[in-house]
């Protein structure tokens, strides 16, 4: 697995890093508030473990799963709920989970299906912002990181369902998904 890496864009060292940042930073302005923090499946599962622990009010945990990637590298622009939130949002401050916003169609979709449920709140924390890709305007409240138009694999990102469990975010070979 290791061998299908080119090259490593960040590191575990960086990425446990900017996370307590952000978790300190999400602290700070939700204070006197409970998070309910919903993790879009599959890619953000493991940021969203190193996350939630990183912040200090308390956070519920739900989790939506939509797809519009198939096993490819571009997004077919089609979104479908595959999994839809166990919990009632209508009143509570809501916290969007991704590993990645890359043309911004799974987000846009997935912000208008969450505000027509009326939540209190809704922000939006992803790990990389692709923005070189965007197609649809989507508004960031906390990024980890913005990141070139590579695709990118690791700490919850997939190629063709692999790479996910690699520790840091990393570039593949061209040969591997061409
Ligand atoms: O901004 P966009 O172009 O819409 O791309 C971002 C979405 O694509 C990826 O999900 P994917 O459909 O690959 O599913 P996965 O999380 O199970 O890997 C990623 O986790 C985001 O949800
Ligand atoms: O660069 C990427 N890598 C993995 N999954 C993705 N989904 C959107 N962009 C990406």
């Amino acid at each position: 697995m290791i061998n299908d890496v080119e090259r490593i864009l960040i590191s575990e060292a960086q990425l446990a890093e900017r996370i307590k940042e952000l978790g300190a930073q999400i602290t700070a302005d939700y204070a006197g508030k409970e998070i309910l923090a919903i993790g879009v499946l599959r890619g953000a599962v493991v940021f969203m473990a190193d996350l939630t622990r990183a912040i200090k009010v308390p956070v519920a945990i739900d989790f939506m799963a939509v797809s519009s990637y198939g096993a490819g590298t571009d997004s077919s622009g089609v979104v479908r709920i595959l999994k839809d939130l166990d919990e009632n949002i209508e009143g509570r401050h809501l916290l969007i989970v991704e590993d990645i916003i890359d043309s911004g169609l799974t987000l846009t979709y997935l912000l208008e299906n969450l505000k027509s449920r009326k939540p209190a709140s809704i922000k939006l924390c992803t790990l990389l912002n692709k923005p070189e890709r965007r197609k649809a305007e989507v508004q960031i409240d906390y990024n980890g990181f913005t990141v070139p138009d590579y695709f990118v694999v690791g700490y919850g990102l997939d190629f063709a369902e692999k790479y996910r469990n690699l520790p840091f975010i990393g570039i593949l070979k061209p040969e591997v998904y061409k």
